[in-house]
């Protein structure tokens, strides 16, 4: 369980946020909605640890996120989180397989071919385990980096925009792909999109304004 509450944060003086508070249930999906420059992309930010708030707590399971040195917050990071960036960023000079084992080095987990495999598999991408990143297609990348942020099992799942540039059929694969896989593994999805094809799929969701 992912429980967010009086989240603040300030960029400088003139650009302060107060977050509204919000739960996401293991196996559940949050949408955070809200127009361009509302502050989306900065509660992700604050979510993942890569932001620091000013005030209040995250807590996933009832254990402190908020306020960890930045050590501390990028293993949390590593082991209990799982982020789909808007852009893969993955390691071009990598294959598909070594980006996704990668995953588990950077959280200091033993390396899980077969995890990776299984992912590969139920993602339909199993046979591009062995090429470089460099040259999978958009939608291929998009669901590498899905795989890529279910390798350690986290309970948490953070998802920019995923559906941005995506068709309606492939949003809704996407999407899919998404919810099932975070429920398979029991995590919390959080989603923060502007896309207004899923703010009717979800019920749980905070808008920011
Ligand atoms: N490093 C920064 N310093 C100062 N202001 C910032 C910084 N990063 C973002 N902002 C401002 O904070 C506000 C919220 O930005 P944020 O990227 O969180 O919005 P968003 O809802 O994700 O927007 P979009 O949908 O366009 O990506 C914007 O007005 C932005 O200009």
């Amino acid at each position: 369980m992912l429980t967010c509450s009086d989240l603040t944060f300030a960029y400088n003086n003139q650009k302060k946020f107060s977050f509204p508070s919000f739960s996401c249930a293991e196996g559940d999906t949050l949408l955070i909605l809200g127009n361009s420059g509302s502050g989306k992309t900065t509660l992700l930010h604050l979510l993942a640890l890569l932001l620091q708030p000013s005030g209040g707590s995250i807590q996933i399971n009832k254990q402190e996120f908020a306020n960890l040195s930045p050590k501390e917050a990028a293993k949390m990071r590593a082991t209990h989180l799982g982020i789909i960036y808007q852009k893969s960023h993955f390691v071009s000079s990598l294959s598909v397989l070594d980006n996704l084992l990668l995953a588990n080095y950077l959280a200091d987990k033993a390396q899980s071919k077969e995890q990776a495999e299984k992912l590969a598999r139920s993602l339909g991408f199993y046979e591009l385990l062995d090429k470089p990143t460099s040259l999978l297609s958009g939608g291929e990348q998009q669901r590498v980096s899905i795989a890529r942020a279910l390798m350690n099992n986290p309970e948490v799942i953070l998802a920019d925009e995923p559906t941005s540039n995506l068709d309606d059929e492939n949003c809704e694969k996407v999407i899919n792909l998404l919810e099932n896989q975070s429920k398979n593994i029991g995590a919390s999805l959080v989603i923060v999109t502007h896309d207004q094809r899923l703010k009717d799929k979800f019920s749980n969701k905070i808008i920011l304004s």
